[in-house]
């Protein structure tokens, strides 16, 4: 069953266009990488289903609601999503930043406190940051930026999380501790994760599912076996592509020799 479905998805920037007339249909309770050269619309195709740009035209419904009626509170709750480059605000921890991740489920009438506490907490801890939760956000490093604002979507505790380019800045431990916590939240919390990367090998490894975009629209979109089997990624990258296997038969790929 989809829980993203994505129809005629248009969406410019000035007067030039990027996505042209996309359909698209995410899989819930999976977790889908979108890949594909610099600048073929990957964040704007982010941007403009998550509801953080509007579109020209098309419609994209969630959960079989139209995006476009939701509140954002009501959206909030079903939808948490990362941006390429968050703005930072000066003058705030990392504590404060990540209980704004709380936002949707405050109330006037009920007290959740402990309960946004108990979230906030355990976000900080799966994002490596409880020690520094008191810190500012102005005084941290790239990549301990970025680990907060993954803490404030964690916080969120939506069904879907869209995150663009989670793991830049990292390091290749942070990179690793990240795509295995939201994996862990895919396997153990059904959680639906639509996501952004560079690196083919961790798509490979941590999707069940590819969308390939080029030019502004969907080149492909298929299970990891099929985009293996069928030299996709080659063809839109132009790059050679040796496949290995892993113990658990899963591919990753060596590269090193362009296709002109
Ligand atoms: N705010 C903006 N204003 C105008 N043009 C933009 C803006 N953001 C992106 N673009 C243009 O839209 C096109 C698609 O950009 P987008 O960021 O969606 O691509 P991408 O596939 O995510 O790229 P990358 O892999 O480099 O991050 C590019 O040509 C880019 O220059």
């Amino acid at each position: 069953m989809a829980c993203i479905s994505v129809q005629g998805l248009t969406a410019s920037y000035s007067k030039s266009k990027i996505l042209d007339n996309i359909d698209l249909e995410f899989i819930q309770k999976k977790v889908t990488a979108i890949v594909g050269p610099n600048g073929s619309g990957k964040s704007t195709l982010l941007k403009a289903i998550a509801g953080s740009m509007k579109p020209d035209q098309g419609i994209v419904h969630i959960n079989g609601q139209n995006m476009h009626s939701l509140k954002k509170k009501e959206l909030a709750k079903i939808l948490a999503f990362l941006p390429q480059s968050p703005e930072t605000p000066k003058d705030i921890t990392i504590e404060q930043l990540v209980s704004y991740g709380r936002y949707s489920h405050q109330n006037l009438f009920k007290n959740t406190k402990f309960e946004d506490k108990k979230i906030i907490d355990w976000a900080l801890q799966a994002t490596d940051l409880i020690q520094l939760s008191q810190s500012s956000m102005s005084e941290l490093s790239g990549g301990q930026r970025q680990r907060a604002w993954i803490a404030m979507a964690l916080a969120q505790n939506s069904d879907c999380l869209f995150l663009d380019e989670v793991t830049t800045y990292l390091d290749i431990r942070h990179q690793i501790e990240i795509l295995n916590l939201l994996k862990s939240l895919n396997q153990e919390k059904s959680k639906t994760i639509i996501m952004v990367l560079h690196d083919i090998n961790h798509a490979l490894h941590y999707s069940d599912y590819i969308v390939v975009v080029k030019n502004g629209k969907i080149f492909a979109h298929d299970c990891i076996e099929s985009i293996v089997e069928n030299k996709v990624l080659e063809n839109v990258f132009k790059v050679k592509f040796k496949v290995l296997y892993d113990e658990n038969k899963k591919p990753f790929i060596v590269s090193n020799e362009l296709i002109n």
